[in-house]
């Protein structure tokens, strides 16, 4: 009964479970029909989902949604502990659960509660409330028994946990059965131990609009879901409802897949972080390891190699001891050893030479060579630098990946504009870290951006490949004949790329915009090797690059940098826009926080676009 209303709801969604002929693998969610990209092929409700303590004060413990008004949240009076939108968000977590774990604290327990991410007490807690929601459900036959039925089903993988996982397990569900609000649910220890095996190998990470991780949710339908390093689904939120949406077209008989693991990992990082807790071994396109190289001439076998030689391109993460030194170098030097000492002027070094070559980065000579309509080639003798690597691959990459997925983006098409109509005067807003109170927005503009001003791919020079894998493939084999150097930056490794990560938060932290758009534009280019075209990450930062684009074109303005800069600037934030919309409408739909702020963005460039002419 339970399995036929699983079927029925997966079904009606276009979709199917088979069972495969790997035992490790199980089942399989399949694909039944066409699936454009952006249609939500699962929205699954959590069996049980909690807020990290560390996040507590900052979304409602019930909804997880930020503050909706600008009182913020309301605490709970008893406990002090959890917080809430307003008296509906606590009563429905009063009736769920808040009513059995609320009693009053000491500070002490208080200040450790918001303070611990401590994942003992977040398992209980989920334990708690899945065993109390399933006792729940059980008992009323609701129609939820989907989610049931699903949580049912699940593997847990419990034979192949090790010992003292199961000991730390059986603790857990020992302490649970204690509780006196579950004594009657006549659940076993041995079942509880199974419960949090489970949850181990198919819990999800809950986040914010801004992809912040804020809590765990057991999302038994969309667990059933496997993995890819190279997925064409991604999971999204609205607030804890989950829904898992297509990021490419999907046929009938294809496997949905998302990912488990962050797919900016290195290889093996991200094999034995999957072996460890999911206990599989991947063999996605990008797992398959081949020894088929890049070559200029590409046939269909070569495409499909391209995914597996993007890790070889990016190279490997620090291992452990490289990590730990570049830790110490962050410790002030008196608390460091001699020895210390020594490691931290080899590894702090990347970071200088990276913010050295972007501090030499003459952007706008750089974009005038560049520029689509000649044919810049940095000199194949010398190895490329940020900047020659930045320009050279992204005339290649933006906007023309997303035109190969989406041919219906207008490009060098200048379509007619109507006049923009605005009253009030220009307010230049500096973009910082983003509101957590909405604000009304005025009514866009009558003319949104429409259209990249770049020749279509054909016309462009040189000439850019008409697929996405051949754009890859392309750009591949041309950056791996430039000389590299050991000692200094090399830019495709990943190692740059987490290095300049962490500077463009600094340098953005210090409103260093100008730096920080070279430094977007380059990561922007790693993200691209990395993510899907319509990957949420992908979303994201390229609105990161629009505000930073328009925060260097205030700051030119201010410090009287000329025009010239400015208009590159301003190509920049136009650019950004249309590709970050083009990016989130799919994934997210035209609501949340960061469509918001996507939206405004484009008002107010658009108005002092305006106001300038
Ligand atoms: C969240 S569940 C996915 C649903 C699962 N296939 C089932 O039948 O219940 C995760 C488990 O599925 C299996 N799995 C997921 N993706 C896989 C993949 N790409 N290759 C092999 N096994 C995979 C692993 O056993 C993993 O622990």
């Amino acid at each position: 009964m339970t399995q036929a209303a699983l079927d029925g709801y997966l079904s009606f969604h276009g979709l199917q479970l088979q069972q495969t002929s790997d035992i490790t693998k199980g089942r399989a969610v399949i694909s039944t029909s066409h699936h454009k990209r952006g249609t939500v092929l699962i929205t699954s409700q959590a069996l049980g989902a909690v807020v990290l303590p560390s996040s507590r004060p900052k979304v409602c413990n019930y909804c997880f949604r930020k503050p909706q008004t600008p009182q913020g949240l309301q605490r709970c009076s008893q406990c002090k502990d959890a917080y809430f939108c307003d008296v509906t968000c606590f009563k429905n977590a009063w009736l769920g659960f808040h009513q059995y774990v609320c009693k009053p604290m000491s500070s002490d327990d208080h200040q450790l509660a918001n303070n611990v991410d401590d994942q003992d007490a977040l398992d209980l807690e989920m334990l708690e409330r899945v065993v109390l929601n399933c006792w729940r459900y059980n008992k009323r036959k609701e129609s939820v028994d989907v989610t049931v039925a699903a949580f049912d089903s699940l593997m847990d993988h419990e034979k192949k946990q090790p010992h003292h996982m199961l000991q730390r397990y059986t603790r857990l569900a020992e302490q649970a059965l204690s509780r006196p609000y579950l004594v009657d649910s006549g659940k076993t220890t041995d079942e509880l131990v199974h419960y949090l095996c489970r949850f181990q190998c198919n819990n999800f990470g809950v986040y914010d609009d801004h992809l912040f991780t804020i809590g765990e949710g057991t999302y038994p339908v969309a667990s059933l879901i496997n993995h890819s390093c190279r997925p064409n689904a991604v999971v999204i939120y609205d607030g804890t409802l989950l829904s898992v949406v297509a990021i490419e077209p999907i046929n009938p008989d294809q496997e949905i897949t998302i990912a488990y693991v962050d797919a900016a990992h290195d290889r093996p990082h991200r094999q034995s972080n999957l072996l460890g807790k999911y206990f599989f071994n991947c063999h996605c396109v990008r797992c398959t390891a081949t020894t088929t190289t890049t070559s200029a001439s590409t046939t269909d076998h070569d495409m499909e190699c391209v995914y597996s030689q993007i890790d070889t391109l990016l190279g490997n993460e620090p291992d452990e001891e490289h990590r730990a030194q570049a830790s110490l170098e962050t410790q002030p030097l008196s608390t460091t050893t001699t020895t210390t000492t020594t490691t931290t002027s080899s590894s702090s070094s990347l970071r200088d030479k990276i913010l050295q070559q972007v501090n030499d980065w003459d952007l706008l000579e750089m974009s005038r060579y560049y520029d689509r309509r000649h044919d810049g080639v940095p000199d194949p003798a010398q190895p490329l630098t940020l900047a020659t690597y930045t320009h050279y691959v992204i005339q290649f990459f933006a906007p023309y990946l997303w035109y190969t997925c989406n041919p219906d983006l207008s490009i060098g098409k200048k379509q007619a504009t109507s006049s923009l109509s605005l009253s009030s005067s220009s307010n230049s807003t500096v973009y910082s870290s983003p509101s957590c109170t909405p604000r009304r927005l005025p009514s866009p503009p009558s003319h949104a951006l429409s259209y990249f001003d770049d020749p279509l791919p054909q016309a462009a020079r040189p000439k850019v490949p008409l697929t996405y894998e051949g754009i890859l493939n392309n750009m591949m084999t041309a950056i791996q004949r430039y000389p590299i150097n050991d000692d200094e930056v090399v830019p495709h490794r990943r190692t740059t790329l987490m290095a300049s990560t962490q500077l463009l938060y600094d340098e953005m932290d210090q409103g260093h915009w100008r730096n920080a758009v070279k430094l977007g534009m380059y990561i922007l280019i790693q993200y691209c090797w990395i993510y899907p075209p319509y990957h949420p990450i992908l979303a994201q930062h390229l609105l990161l690059l629009a505000k930073c684009s328009w925060n260097s074109i205030l700051q030119s303005e201010l410090m009287g940098n000329g025009k010239a800069l400015e208009h590159a600037y301003e190509r920049g934030v136009r650019r950004w826009i249309m590709l970050s919309k083009e990016t989130m409408t799919p994934v997210f739909g035209k609501k949340g926080e960061q469509w918001r702020e996507l939206v405004e963005l484009e008002w107010i460039f658009l108005r002092e676009h305006r106001l300038k002419e």
